[in-house]
């Protein structure tokens, strides 16, 4: 498992804004043979998705694909059905040719999913559950969600400012085990004659053991803390999950590690959250503390995430969905889905100068006072997806965003 992980761009996650820069990055084994014939070049697989997904991932491709001709990248994109876009087309969430698309390219970036019309239908058929699949189908079970304030936007924080400033924490989530894929699951009766809804939180040893040390390799990159949050009070799942993190433990005597109740590191969290440096922890509660932890840095739609496996494509997507409420009104945030990009080159490519550019003209777009409406306040300029995009892409070439290279 170590001699694997070192193969791969596991190895090298440790995404943090303060500290990123001059970590080794190993592209993908197979990206690296694709790119030898000419400049550096990589096909990328768009999944747009629902709602508000095609309009922030036309707009993340731009950004991207501008980030990366400047350093001699070459970025082929190819276009799939995914989700309900992908179930009114094909009858199913994640067609089989987009699966085989996602997998033979070099990185995957995903919008969003989802929306009203599909609500009721059976699970088979929910867009959602075609996110599952493609989760499970890329084996991309280390799911990396950044939640750090960014100076521009403590003002944007729910939190107070003392509070929320100088937040940066990485959340670990498990992305393909636990309740999501636990057996068994489904509809039956109780001996009442009732009608019962079920689901299994399960998890064997060797899933908490690669997740718990990407985890703890992670933290090694950062502030050398890993918080393990988990239920062990009450659920077997988690007592397994406590003893084998706390076993592997003496593998990273560097790490300071620690065990936190899910209920109390909601609380925490609002709390005190510059206590987290890394937290690690299962499929369902890293959904919901990563929503949870979007907020204090002003906004889900500023949160991207990065999922890889052992080897194979990463999936890159921002944490939010398809935000039914403002799709199609040019409202949306679309720094998630850049950042995502960013992740992207980074993670999956190992192009770090090109995902250093593109979080430069993050920065240096939020410095020059443009915002979308959930990150709004008074004294900057409101504009809208789109126009954060060309704002963004502006500053691709910056002097900032070649400083960052430098
Ligand atoms: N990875 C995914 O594709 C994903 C993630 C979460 C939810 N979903 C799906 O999305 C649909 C809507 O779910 P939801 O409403 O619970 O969550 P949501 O994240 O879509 O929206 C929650 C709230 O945040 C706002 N928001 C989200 N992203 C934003 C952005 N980029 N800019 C500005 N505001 C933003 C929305 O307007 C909404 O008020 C559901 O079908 C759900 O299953 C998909
Ligand atoms: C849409 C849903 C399946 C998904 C999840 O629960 O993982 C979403 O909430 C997320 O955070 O990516
Ligand atoms: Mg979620």
């Amino acid at each position: 498992m170590a001699a694997a992980l070192q193969a791969t761009p596991l190895k090298t996650l440790a995404f943090s804004r303060r500290r990123a820069g001059g970590a080794a990055v190993r592209p993908r084994q197979m990206a690296a043979f694709r790119c030898s014939a000419a400049a550096r070049s990589y096909n990328i697989t768009l999944l747009p998705g629902d709602g508000i997904g095609p309009e922030v991932v036309a707009v993340a491709k731009d950004v991207l694909s501008l980030a990366g001709s400047l350093e001699g990248v070459e970025l082929r994109f190819q276009e799939k059905l995914m989700g309900g876009s992908a179930l009114d087309a094909t009858g199913v969430p994640l067609p089989d040719e987009t699966l085989a698309a996602a997998r033979d390219s070099d990185a995957v970036l995903l919008g969003a999913i989802g929306g009203y019309k599909w609500d009721n239908n059976e699970k088979h058929l929910k867009p959602e559950t075609g996110l599952l699949q493609l989760r499970a189908g890329l084996r991309v079970f280390a799911n990396l969600r950044p939640a750090s304030v960014l100076p521009q936007l403590v003002d944007a924080s729910t939190l107070k400012k003392e509070v929320a400033e100088g937040v940066d924490i990485m959340v670990v989530r498990e992305l393909t085990g636990g309740i999501y894929f636990g057996k068994p699951r489904g509809f039956g009766t109780n001996d009442n004659g009732e009608e019962t809804g079920f689901n299994t939180e399960v998890y064997s040893a060797s899933e908490i053991d690669r997740i718990a040390r990407v985890a703890f390799e992670v933290a090694r990159k950062r502030r050398g803390k890993l918080c393990s949050v988990d239920k062990a009070n009450v659920l077997e799942a988690s007592m397994l999950w406590r003893r084998r993190v706390t076993a592997l433990a003496s593998e990273f005597p560097d790490i300071e590690l620690s065990h936190m109740y899910v209920d109390n590191a909601a609380m925490q969290l609002v709390r005190n959250p510059k206590q987290f440096d890394t937290i690690v922890t299962n499929n369902i509660f890293g959904d919901i503390l990563s929503d949870e932890a979007s907020m204090i840095t002003g906004s889900i739609g500023m949160l991207p995430s990065a999922s890889v496996g052992e080897s194979g494509p990463g999936l890159f997507e921002p944490i939010h969905g398809s935000a039914p409420d403002i799709a199609g009104q040019d409202k949306a945030n679309p720094l998630a889905t850049i950042l995502s990009a960013a992740m992207l080159l980074r993670y999956g490519l190992g192009e770090e100068n090109a995902a250093k550019r593109i979080e430069a003209a993050v920065t240096e777009t939020l410095d020059q006072g443009f915002r979308t409406g959930d990150i709004y306040s008074p004294g900057t300029t409101l504009v809208g997806c789109k126009r954060m995009g060309e704002e963004v892409l502006k500053t691709v070439d910056s002097q900032k965003a070649v400083a960052a290279i430098n």
